[in-house]
C-alpha cells in the first residue's frame, strides 16, 4: 500500500549539506502496524515527512496505494511530536478542525467528534480548552482530531513520548483497540524499544545517521495484545534481544553504550 523506493534526503545547512536518510526500501501493507526505531536524527521524521508529502526526496519514490507522492498526501493524517491544539478552541472545536475544512456541516461534526472524543476516553472534557488539560489528555486530543479527520493511514511521530510510563501503557492499549476497530494502517515512530515490540507487526530499525533501515524484524505476538503484560512472553524477550542487538550498534559506534 506505501512504498518506498530507495529514498534519500538531503538538507543543507550552513552551507554544509548532509544526508538525513539514505536508500530507505519499505513496502507497507494495508492494515499494517509497522513501527520504526533508531538514534536521535536518524532521519525518522523526515521519512514521515515525506510520506506526508509534506517534504521532497531527492531520490527515490514513493508510492502510495501505487501512486506518486508529489504533493500533501490527503490519504494520512499525521500525529507530529508536538500536539498542534489551537489553544483559543475548545477540545470539541480542536477535534472538528478538519471536518471544518472538508466543509462537513455543523450537526455531522457534532456527531463525528462525539464519537471519537468517547473512543479516545475524553467524554465529559469536550468544553475544556488545551491549557486546562494533561499533557496525555492533549495526547488523546490530536488522536481524536486525527481520526475525525477519517484518514486511511496514521503517521505517528513518538505520540506518546513525554508521557511517563504508566499512561504510555493505557494510551498504548488504546491505540490497539483503536486500530483494531478501525483497520487503518499505522506508521509508528518511538524511541522505545519495549514499545515498538508491544505495537508493530514489524518493527523497522534505523540506523545513525544517515539512516537507512538496517533490520526489519516481525513480531509474532499473537493479539489481541496486553500491553501491560506482552512484554513477560517469551516472544516478546526474543525479538527484543534481536532488535537490541541491532539497535545497540548504532549506539556503541556513538560511543553512548559501553
Ligand atoms: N528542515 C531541515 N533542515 C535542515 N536539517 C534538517 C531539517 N529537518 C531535519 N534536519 C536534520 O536531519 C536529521 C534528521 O532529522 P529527523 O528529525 O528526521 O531525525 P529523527 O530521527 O526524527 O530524530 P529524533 O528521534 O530526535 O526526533 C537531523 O540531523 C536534523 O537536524
Amino acid at each position: 500500500m506505501i512504498q518506498f523506493n530507495n529514498v534519500s534526503k538531503r538538507f543543507t545547512r550552513e552551507g554544509k549539506s548532509f544526508w538525513a536518510a539514505q536508500n530507505i526500501n519499505l513496502d507497507i501493507q494495508e492494515g499494517e502496524f509497522i513501527t520504526v526505531i533508531g538514534p536521535s536524527g536518524c532521519g525518522k521524521s523526515t521519512v514521515l515527512n515525506m510520506c506526508a508529502g509534506l517534504m521532497k526526496s531527492n531520490g527515490g519514490e514513493i508510492y502510495y496505494r501505487g501512486k506518486l507522492v508529489e504533493k500533501t498526501n490527503t490519504n494520512v493524517g499525521y500525529m507530529t511530536q508536538k500536539d498542534n491544539l489551537l489553544p483559543w478552541r475548545t477540545v470539541k472545536q480542536n477535534v472538528e478542525i478538519g471536518l471544518e475544512i472538508k466543509g462537513v456541516s455543523a450537526k455531522e461534526r457534532e456527531i463525528e467528534s462525539a464519537k471519537y472524543i468517547e473512543m479516545v476516553g475524553l467524554k465529559g472534557f469536550e468544553k475544556h480548552y488545551p491549557q486546562e488539560l494533561s499533557g496525555g489528555m492533549r495526547k488523546r486530543v490530536s488522536l481524536a482530531k486525527i481520526l475525525a479527520y477519517h484518514p486511511e493511514t496514521l503517521l505517528m511521530d513518538e505520540p506518546f513520548g513525554a508521557l511517563d510510563a504508566q499512561l504510555r501503557l493505557i494510551l498504548q492499549d488504546k491505540l490497539l483497540q483503536i486500530w483494531k476497530e478501525t483497520k487503518k494502517t499505522i506508521i509508528f515512530v518511538t524511541h522505545d524499544l519495549e514499545e515498538a515490540i508491544t505495537l508493530g507487526d514489524r518493527v523497522a530499525v534505523f540506523s545513525k545517521r544517515p539512516g537507512t533501515i538496517k533490520l526489519i524484524q516481525d513480531v509474532n505476538i499473537p493479539r489481541p495484545r496486553d500491553t501491560f503484560n506482552v512484554r513477560f512472553t517469551d516472544e516478546f524477550a526474543n525479538v527484543h534481544a534481536k532488535l537490541w542487538e541491532a539497535l545497540k550498534e548504532e549506539f556503541i559506534e556513538e560511543g553512548n553504550v559501553g
